[in-house]
């Protein structure tokens, strides 16, 4: 499906995308992919359309699917759409996998997720390498929303096998679904035990780089990161509070706003995904996760492909239980983390580059500014010397 939608009276805040970190955004715009995932019925669509301030996916019933399901588990649909704003322009893809852990039998139903993070890394790298790469078709995905039942309690194993997986291959963002079922004290309980699972387990999440030349924005960056797991509410209804219409659930007890932060952190998302990190979650795909898939597969560490879909679902279906498939796993799985380790320090260093560069061309352009300025002051005083003023 694919429609273009433009941003109504309030903002969104993509326009800010040009202002992030290395303004590398053009005036074609941006292209981002986000994947949501988690159980069924947690407010992912809802999530998305609020988001956005536009009904850019249906709700599951007059979905209009064109994608084949990939598997009874989870099926995969892509949404496009285009934004703009202010003339910036968002190519947005919505990786949306609906039905996630509905079967009896939930075992490997990540398994779909993550092959079609793998397939997106393949699909890129095989364009890459074709003489002429224009309209190469990117679906890389930059964040994979995974939503959580919020049960208040911990997280269900499904939950930790799902998120360490994908954790590996995209940037991960834990977000606790329909924050307004519980109360603030069950929700920092409830978020303080994600945390500590997501530690104890190693699962690899998302963390927004800390500047260390920006008070406001490291701040900021502290924030968000003390916020995850993410506590959303999602509607797609706007009530009148105090004569302005509000995006919010209304309960018989009182009223839920979606953008008040002292009810839930949607607008801390919001700005790690639209305003402030966008771009880092682009940049962080390309230079962590793409080059980590890419460094493995040239050295021949992920399996080639197989010629059609179907015989590879088959081949992965005969391998998910098999030891030798288990062990080589947990081999992949080291090499992922030294990997991703690698590349992280790589950014780190690639960052303090840029600074230094920045610094060195500040400097460059201050003294430019002076010789500028002697020179002026120069020509006035010949011309006053020449009698011309
Ligand atoms: N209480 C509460 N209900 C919500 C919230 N967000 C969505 N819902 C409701 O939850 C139900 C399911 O929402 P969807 O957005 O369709 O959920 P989904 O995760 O996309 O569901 P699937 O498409 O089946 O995977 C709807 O009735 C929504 O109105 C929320 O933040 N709080």
């Amino acid at each position: 499906m694919s429609q273009v939608a433009t941003a109504n009276a309030e903002p969104i805040g993509i326009t800010n995308l040009p202002n992030q970190r290395y303004k590398i955004v053009s005036k074609e715009g941006a292209t981002f992919t986000v994947m949501l995932a988690g159980e069924s019925g947690l407010g992912k669509t809802t999530f998305i359309n609020t988001l956005f301030q536009t009904l850019l996916i249906p709700h599951q019933d007059n979905r209009n699917r064109f994608s084949k399901p990939i598997k009874k588990t989870v099926e995969i649909s892509i949404v496009r759409a285009e934004l703009e704003e202010k003339n910036f322009k968002l190519r947005l893809n919505v990786i949306d996998t609906p039905g996630f852990g509905d079967n009896v039998n939930n075992k490997n139903a990540w398994q779909p997720i993550v092959e079609f993070i793998d397939e997106q890394h393949s699909s890129y790298m095989k364009q890459e390498s074709q003489p002429t790469r224009t309209g190469a078709k990117d679906l890389r995905v930059h964040a994979c929303l995974y939503f959580i039942r919020p049960t208040g309690h911990t997280l269900k194993p499904l939950d930790i096998e799902a998120m360490k997986r994908i954790g590996t291959r995209a940037n991960l963002i834990p977000v606790i679904a329909k924050a307004d079922t519980l109360t603030p004290n069950e929700m920092l309980e409830f978020k303080k035990r994600i945390r500590a699972i997501i530690e104890a387990q190693n699962i690899r999440i998302y963390s927004p780089p800390i500047e260390t030349d920006d008070q406001a924005a490291a701040e900021h960056a502290k924030q968000l990161i003390e916020s995850m797991p993410f506590a959303v509410i999602g509607s797609e209804e706007e009530f009148e509070v105090d004569g302005k219409m509000v995006k919010g659930r209304r309960y018989p007890w009182g009223f839920v706003e979606v953008e008040n932060d002292q009810h839930c952190d949607f607008r801390k998302l919001r700005s790690l995904l639209l305003r402030t990190n966008m771009l880092d979650l682009i940049l962080s795909t390309r230079e962590i996760h793409y080059e980590t898939y890419r460094g493995l597969k040239m050295n021949g560490e992920v399996g080639s492909e197989s010629p059609s879909k179907d015989s590879k679902r088959k081949s992965v279906d005969k391998f998910v239980d098999n030891p030798e498939f288990i062990e080589e796993e947990k081999r992949l799985k080291r090499y992922f983390a030294e990997q991703l380790r690698n590349e992280d320090q790589r950014f780190k260093q690639w960052k303090q580059n840029i600074h230094t560069e920045k610094n060195r061309l500040n400097h460059d352009l201050a003294n430019l500014q002076g010789d500028m300025k002697r020179l002026e002051e120069e020509v006035t005083s010949l011309k006053q010397e020449k009698g011309y003023e």
